[in-house]
């Protein structure tokens, strides 16, 4: 079923924008995990004090002569400004990388004009890319709101992957007894781990790379995504933890029967069986659209304290409630296939091999899931 590749392959490069206050907090907590090479962060902002705070190696203070190096002041148009007089580095930056997240809060100046602005040169660019971003807790107020709405709008006009995160929605999947100071930074450990699944699930340091040409055919779906993540505890059933993901509050206003594809990113101690992995896959399968395409990432992580963690991004969601109504009605955004650059993306292990080869004595090893292309074509060729 997995073949083995020994070829080097390039690694895509990926870029992290974290962009305004929100975007810079997120990724400098992210600089303090273990990336790989191939991961650049890039903080940017308006605001030079809070960028020379910044843990990130690149750094881009956007908007000199806009705001003079103080932030957008909650106004997104300056915030817009800013970026449109920062767009020659902006998109040096962007030019350099094969695939583009970008992180930020919905609500501010600078998140909110900025973000959209990037978006589009990415898309000008022909790069694929993945926004994630959060809209304001209840208590920050309407206007917050109502700028974080037609931000989340305007991006969604230039991103196909855009995952919001409602602020209120990161806090209940924590513990409920939080302080205000904790709040900010306990829903940044989640978009972390948000931004970490994914540039892990495409990077090296993955077991069973998901290949990049399936990767951008899930993001690139119209409409909106939405994710969970759940833990499977030692000793704890995998089904539980697959439907704690689904069950996820992160995910609970969507219908994920309407999505068109999901990205599930597992790490797993190397102690994973073939048939776990394959029932994850399954299962999720069960829950979308029949003709949703799932792919899975498989991350090794030897020190895991838990048996397994599991995130999903469920992709192609159109927007029925009236929650979702303050989105871009998905439909009227035009389709933009076919825009991105074809990559290959390739790994091998010999823990992989191994693992194949036990896999052929499972039963469940037929079970039909989305393997990546670039191993189902090498198996095809091989006649396996
Ligand atoms: N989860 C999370 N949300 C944040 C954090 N900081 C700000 N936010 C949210 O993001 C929204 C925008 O705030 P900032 O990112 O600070 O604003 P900005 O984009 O820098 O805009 P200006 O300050 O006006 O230049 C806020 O209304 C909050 O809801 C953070 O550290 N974590």
């Amino acid at each position: 079923m997995f073949d083995l590749l020994t070829q080097d392959h390039p690694l895509p490069r990926i870029a992290v924008f974290g962009v305004g206050g929100c975007g810079c907090n997120t990724i400098n907590q992210l600089a303090a995990s273990p990336l790989s090479d191939n991961v650049q962060l890039v903080a940017v902002n308006t605001d030079a004090q809070s960028l020379a705070a910044s843990q990130c190696n690149t750094r881009l203070q956007i908007g000199l002569e806009t705001t003079k190096g103080l932030g957008a002041g909650a106004k997104p148009e300056k915030g817009h400004e800013a970026a449109q007089e920062s767009a020659a580095q902006l998109k040096e930056l962007i030019t350099f990388a094969d695939i583009i997240f970008i992180t930020g809060g919905m609500g501010g100046g600078t998140g909110t004009g900025a973000i959209p602005f990037i978006a589009s040169i990415a898309t000008e660019l022909n790069k694929p890319l993945v926004a994630v971003v959060t809209t304001p807790f209840s208590f920050e107020g309407h206007q917050r709101n109502r700028l974080a709405n037609n931000g989340v709008e305007q991006l969604m006009q230039q991103a196909n992957a855009v995952i919001v995160l409602p602020n209120d929605k990161l806090i209940e999947t924590l513990e409920k007894k939080i302080s205000l100071l904790n709040a900010f930074f306990e829903s940044n450990r989640i978009l972390q781990d948000v931004l970490l699944g994914l540039t892990t699930t495409i990077s090296q340091s993955g077991l069973i790379n998901i290949d990049l040409n399936d990767f951008i055919a899930v993001v690139s779906h119209q409409g909106r995504a939405a994710m969970g993540v759940a833990k499977q505890e030692k000793g704890e059933d995998l089904q539980v933890t697959i439907n704690n993901a689904l069950k996820n509050p992160l995910l609970e206003e969507v219908d994920l029967t309407h999505a068109k594809g999901a990205i599930v990113s597992v790490m797993a101690t190397e102690d994973i069986e073939l048939s776990q992995y394959n029932s994850i896959g399954a299962s999720i399968q069960q829950q979308l659209d029949p003709s949703a395409l799932v792919i899975i990432g498989l991350t090794i992580v030897p020190e895991l304290e838990c048996e397994l963690e599991l995130m999903i991004i469920a992709t192609g969601i159109q927007a029925p409630s009236a929650h979702n109504a303050i989105l871009a009605d998905a439909t009227t955004i035009p389709p933009k296939k076919d825009r991105f650059n074809s990559l290959e993306l390739v790994n091998v292990s010999d823990l992989l091999k191994a693992k194949s080869r036990d896999g052929r004595n499972d039963p469940s090893y037929e079970t039909e899931l989305d393997i990546p292309t670039y191993t189902r074509q090498n198996n095809l060729a091989k006649g396996l």
